[in-house]
């Protein structure tokens, strides 16, 4: 039987949750402190939109967001030194590349996002998370943020009550990193055999 699953309510469990656990943390340590970094190149009104969102979701929870905005014509070498010195920074504990780049230069994204430290990979976007999650090494990976959320999803819905192997999944193909994590998580998760629907758009 089909059945509808909130995101707003599953979301507001998931802030609280984090949320507590760092007034937990703040208990035990004064000087504990989570720090998020967001690094955007250009002003893309629809990356503006989801930064701002990130960005009040970290306040409402306790963590400290800052935001590193470069300008439209920083080169590939300035948004990786900018990455490089976040990777340093011991008072950034998660960073963020908001894709896509909004830039007049020849910038390679992946290459920008791959030079995200893998602890701090907090999008899961790099080629050492995405090697742990292809090996099934779920310990040591950051899993890509959208098929981790909508594991989420699942599993905070009942999902996880389902027998192993039972069941199928329906994607309806977007991105390659959706469709990969997602299928690669399901698998591992609940042993699910998974069907991906490709989608063509005629306009
Ligand atoms: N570094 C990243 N860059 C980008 C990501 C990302 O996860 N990490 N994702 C998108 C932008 N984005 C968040 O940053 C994002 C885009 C879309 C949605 C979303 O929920 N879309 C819904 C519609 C929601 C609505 O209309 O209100 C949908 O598609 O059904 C969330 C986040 C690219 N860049």
């Amino acid at each position: 039987m089909a059945r509808l699953i909130s995101g707003k309510e599953v979301s507001r469990e998931v802030l609280d949750g984090i949320k507590a656990g760092i007034a937990a943390a703040r208990g035990k340590h004064a000087d504990f402190s989570a720090g998020l970094a967001i690094v955007q190149v250009g002003d893309l009104a629809e990356s503006n939109v989801y930064i701002g969102k990130k960005i009040q979701s970290c306040k409402d929870v306790g963590i400290d967001a800052r935001l590193v905005k470069l300008s439209k014509s920083s080169t590939q070498s300035q948004v990786l030194e900018t990455v490089n010195s976040l990777n340093a920074d011991s008072s950034i504990h998660g960073i963020i590349v908001q894709l896509p780049l909004d830039t007049n230069q020849t910038i390679d994204s992946h290459l920008v996002t791959n030079s995200i430290s893998a602890e701090k990979d907090v999008d899961g976007l790099t080629s050492l998370n995405a090697g742990h999650l292809a090996q099934g090494d779920l310990a040591r990976c950051i899993p890509p943020c959208t098929p981790n959320g909508c594991m989420e999803l699942i599993k905070k819905s009942g999902g996880c009550q389902l027998s192993a192997g039972a069941f199928s999944a329906c994607l309806a193909k977007n991105t390659e990193v959706f469709c990969q994590g997602m299928t690669r998580l399901l698998d591992l998760k609940y042993n699910f055999n998974v069907y991906i629907l490709f989608l063509y758009l005629v306009r």
